[in-house]
């Protein structure tokens, strides 16, 4: 064999394995979690050495050797920073700290739960017998899955909500609210985290958050934003204009079409404007959010029937048959864009 095939070979085999155990990135991520690594480090005034590590966890049992080869782990996938044996937090482990304002703690506990975890493993019998990942795993579609375990749907909601926070600083500082008038309404909008930092920032807006009437009724009360529980394949509260984030994407296009005429329906006596932030999808693309928005897209196929990411002519399909005729998609510093469509 010659040594450019021996080499082929090297690269190969180092490409798979790096394949094959990329799913312990997530575990030692729910580790580092589960033992809030990063909340006993930031007790400390600077850099901490491994025993005060194992000091805050504060666990009879912990064995040092285990945790020092997990801080290892976690310093070479650069969770941590580590100079001379002493640990310090860095931009990722930042994220991890829980309640903060821009954490992404419970966004890492939900999606390393193995509950939400194993239904990607069933992705095959999905592709090949058709229904939904998650119809294979537990029964049922996710959305009535959720419904049903509450103690899940919390940690859900949880999630959506912290990388909605995060979301939201960009968009609102990238959009301007401040020329819309009268009532914005956030379809499947969550808890109302996000309709709630627009009218913050714009507080001309009347906002109302409007979800399933299981999840507005465990949402927060947020000042200038009115929770409305309904269904919005039924009809959608009327509204000067529409906000939509990382919704559509849960569903297919034939779906989607109808949730965008009821907006449609919603605003049109007022001439009024449909803002979406959801990701446009670039699989040539090499911006740091684009592997994620690929990842997002096989994470909306295991979940969703009919879930997709999409790119810019998929989402001009939709609009255009929903009687969206005229769009702009703005790009913005965040994994999502905005795209604003218009009926005239
Ligand atoms: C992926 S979450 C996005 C939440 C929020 N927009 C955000 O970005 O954090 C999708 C939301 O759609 C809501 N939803 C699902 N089916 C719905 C329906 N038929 N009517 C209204 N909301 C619905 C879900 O409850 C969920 O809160």
């Amino acid at each position: 064999m010659s040594t450019k095939e021996e080499d082929a070979i090297m690269r190969g085999q180092a490409w798979f394995f790096h394949h094959l155990h990329s799913s312990l990135s997530s575990a030692a991520l729910r580790c580092a979690l589960e033992l809030d690594i990063a909340g006993v480090m930031n007790r400390h005034d600077g850099p901490v050495t491994l025993s005060q590590i194992a000091q805050g966890i504060s666990s009879p049992s912990l064995n040092t050797e285990d945790l020092s080869r997990l801080m290892r782990f976690l310093v070479h996938r650069k969770f941590f920073d580590e100079v001379n044996q002493l640990y310090s937090l860095n931009q990722c482990s930042k994220l991890l700290l829980k309640d903060t304002k821009n954490t992404l703690a419970p966004m890492g506990m939900c999606f390393t739960d193995p509950i939400m975890v194993s239904l990607l493993f069933n992705l095959n019998k999905s592709i090949k017998d058709g229904g939904t990942a998650a119809f294979k795993t537990h029964g049922l579609e996710l959305w009535d899955f959720l419904c049903c375990n509450l103690q899940v749907g919390k940690s859900f909601n949880e999630a959506m909500a912290c990388s909605t926070q995060i979301d939201m600083d960009t968009i609102v500082s990238s959009y301007d609210f401040g020329s819309l008038q009268g009532t914005l309404v956030d379809v499947g909008g969550g808890v109302g985290m996000a309709i709630s930092e627009i009218v913050t920032r714009y507080p001309h807006l009347k906002g109302i958050n409007f979800d399933l009437p299981h999840v507005v009724s465990s949402a927060p009360a947020y000042e200038g934003v009115t929770h409305v529980g309904g269904d919005m394949f039924t009809a959608i509260p009327p509204a000067d204009s529409i906000f939509i984030k990382s919704m559509l994407h849960d569903w297919s296009d034939d779906k989607c079409v109808q949730i965008l005429k009821n907006c449609r329906e919603s605003i049109t006596k007022r001439s009024g404007k449909l803002i979406i932030a959801e990701i446009v999808l670039n699989p040539q693309g090499d911006d740091v959010f684009d592997e994620t928005r690929i990842n997002m897209d096989l994470i909306m196929l295991a979940c969703f029937d009919g879930g997709k990411e999409r790119t810019e002519v998929e989402w001009k399909m939709i609009l255009e048959e929903a009687g969206f005729c005229h769009y702009n998609i703005i790009k913005i510093p965040s994994v999502v864009s905005i795209i604003e469509a218009y009926t005239d």
